[in-house]
């Protein structure tokens, strides 16, 4: 069997929404999913028989699919098939530090890991924006996949009569203010947490989002940690969204209290997002792990930095 150069993406995970921001920004967390994609030969016999070997390693590898269903290697074959390629087989191994259905990002990671991987073993036929642009249309929003592929805090904006593409805005995320996540042990899946949503919002909750949002941004930027609880309101997604959160409010409490600035659901849910000083991030990280526990539900809770880099891809050299 002749096997060529593999290829391994590593992608982060994101914080998405960042309370008032639903569906439009996100920021890339320093904790990683990796892919790594090794073209094959036609030659062998199981390659006639499936078009990919899947392997699964890390947290809750026995979860992801092996099968041709995967979304990485969905996404994957959306970049061969946009490109007007035959997809070549491939054997895909995913190592997981993401935990999965918990609003971290991790399909996000999938999509992104995917498309890269196929953009790279095709010989990078596609720009970053392109892949961006790909990456944005199969996860349905850009908050989560945008920072995943560019790293750093984005805002993402969808194009218009004047602006033909989405525009991604860099938003300074100040070194004072810490992402602390507390990640309990029960999925909920981002399309379950999306049908709680109304359709439709009044003129007064709109105003209320618009205004909170430019708080946000401003807080981010220069670090007015006392912004934060106010600005990290929302009433787009939060309000609807709670129910499915058993414990959200002991740990919204105990997190205030040990010294949070702010604390608001990560993506769709259920972790909980905390914005904190870094004096603080120990003793945050500590009492919302506790009131969750308090309330009969385990969780892992740790402060992490923004990733500036998104996603690398290396490739090793030919077996
Ligand atoms: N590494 C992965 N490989 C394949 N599929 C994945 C991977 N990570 C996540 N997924 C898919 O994405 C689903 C979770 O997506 P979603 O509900 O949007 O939650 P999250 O908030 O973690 O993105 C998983 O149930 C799985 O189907
Ligand atoms: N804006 C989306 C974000 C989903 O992010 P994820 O990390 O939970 O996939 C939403 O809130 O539905």
């Amino acid at each position: 069997m002749s096997i060529h150069s593999p290829v391994t993406v590593t992608v982060p995970a994101t914080t998405a929404n960042l309370g008032p921001g639903f569906d439009c920004i996100g920021a890339a967390l320093t904790l990683y999913n990796k892919f790594t994609f090794t073209r094959l030969s036609s030659d062998t016999p199981w390659e006639t028989e499936r078009a990919v070997r899947i392997r699964v390693s890390g947290i809750e590898a026995n979860q992801v699919k092996t099968d041709e269903t995967n979304l990485a290697y969905q996404a994957f074959l959306k970049l061969y098939n946009q490109i007007g390629h035959t997809p070549p087989p491939v054997q895909l191994k995913i190592d997981l530090d993401v935990p999965l259905a918990r609003g971290l990002g991790s399909s996000a990671t999938a999509i992104v890991g995917g498309l890269v991987g196929a953009n790279q073993l095709a010989g990078e036929p596609l720009s970053q924006t392109e892949v961006m642009q790909l990456a944005i249309a199969l996860e349905g929003h850009p908050d989560n996949v945008v920072p995943a592929l560019l790293g750093g805090c984005r805002l993402a904006v969808r194009g218009d009569a004047v602006l033909k593409e989405w525009e991604i805005c860099d938003i300074p995320w100040h070194d004072q203010i810490v992402p602390v996540v507390a990640i309990p042990n029960f999925e909920l899946s981002t399309q379950e947490a999306r049908q709680v949503l109304p359709n439709q919002v009044s003129r007064a909750d709109a105003i209320f989002n618009i205004a909170h949002f430019g708080l946000l941004v401003r807080a981010l930027a220069t670090g007015r940690g006392d912004w934060l609880q106010t600005a990290l309101q929302d009433t787009l997604h939060q309000p609807y969204r709670q129910a499915l959160i058993p414990g959200y409010e002991a740990v919204q409490t105990a997190a205030l209290k040990a010294g949070a600035y702010g604390v608001t659901i990560s993506g769709a849910g259920p972790t909980l997002l905390a914005l904190v000083d870094p004096m603080q991030a120990e003793a945050v990280v500590t009492a919302m792990a506790e009131a969750w526990q308090e309330v009969g539900i385990s969780a892992i809770a740790r402060s992490h930095s923004i990733d500036t880099q998104g996603t690398q891809s290396a490739i090793a050299p030919a077996i």
